[in-house]
């Protein structure tokens, strides 16, 4: 990494961090619940994140699932790509730690050069630049067996899950949030995170930023690259997976769709 992409990266992590302690404390306030306590975290993390980037990074676009589209961000050089709560229903759930907040740096020409995952519950930041040295307690129960996990959308599990569980002879096992699912494989508690049926660049940008990072492999359920500040944000589908994987689920999933 260069030391400028380092530099980001940290900022990123400082960024996503920090939203992160906005929305436990909202969330312990107790004064919210259910839509009203998503939409105050939704907002005032997007608050937060967009008060810091403007501060510290005034002449980089930003792309945010919380904001209207700033149509600049397609001729600009640098694009922040950031979902300030990504695993709203989640979040929104009493005692659900599988949520999280995603601040992406986007390169023109270079595609996603630095990013951070917060999984504020777990209060762990995972980062393009280090990864937590320490042993992270996980989001879900500890392995009995080396059966491969895949983890998919607890509410909008794609239709083709089971066969690619079948394929590398594993379990498929629900979890909310692209990030906290992403970074389930990064900790190396699941084997795979596939994906299809909608999503948009916020969703997928700092967990693939950081998953690419760790070494998995990342793409479409085509096989084809992840394209990041596109003229229309809507990404639908998507692989992370151990490398050794990558081959027998993008065989699967020809198979399924
Ligand atoms: N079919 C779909 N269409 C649009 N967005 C979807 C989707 N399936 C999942 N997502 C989005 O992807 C993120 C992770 O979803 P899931 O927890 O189901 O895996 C959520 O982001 P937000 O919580 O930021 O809205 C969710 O809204
Ligand atoms: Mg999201």
């Amino acid at each position: 990494m260069t030391g400028g992409a380092s530099v980001d990266a940290r900022l990123a992590a400082d960024l996503a961090a920090a939203a992160g302690e906005l929305l436990v404390a909202l969330r312990a306030e107790g004064g919210l619940s259910g839509t009203e306590l998503g939409d105050a975290g939704d907002q005032q993390a997007n608050d937060l994140l967009l008060e810091r980037l403007r501060a510290e990074r005034p002449d980089d676009a930003v792309l945010s699932e919380e904001s209207a589209d700033d149509r600049r961000r397609l001729a600009a050089d640098r694009v922040w790509i950031v979902d300030p709560l990504d695993g709203t229903r989640e979040y929104r759930t009493e005692g659900r730690r599988d949520w999280a907040v995603h601040v992406a740096l986007w390169f023109a020409g270079t595609g996603l050069v630095a990013g951070a995952v917060a999984l504020p519950a777990l209060g762990v930041t995972y980062d393009t630049g280090s990864m937590p040295v320490e042993p992270v307690a996980g989001l879900l129960d500890p392995r009995a067996d080396d059966t491969p996990r895949v983890v998919v959308s607890g509410s909008r599990p794609p239709t083709f899950s089971d066969a690619v569980a079948d394929a590398v002879g594993g379990v498929v096992t629900p979890l909310g949030s692209a990030g906290a699912k992403a970074m389930a494989v990064v900790r190396g508690e699941a084997d795979a995170y596939v994906h299809a049926g909608g999503q948009y660049e916020w969703d997928s940008a700092a967990p693939v930023a950081v998953a690419e990072a760790a070494g998995l492999f990342c793409s479409r359920i085509d096989g084809s690259p992840l394209r990041y500040n596109s003229d229309d944000v809507y990404l639908p589908d998507l692989v992370i997976c151990r490398p050794e994987l990558s081959d027998t689920i993008l065989a699967a999933l020809r198979r399924a769709r």
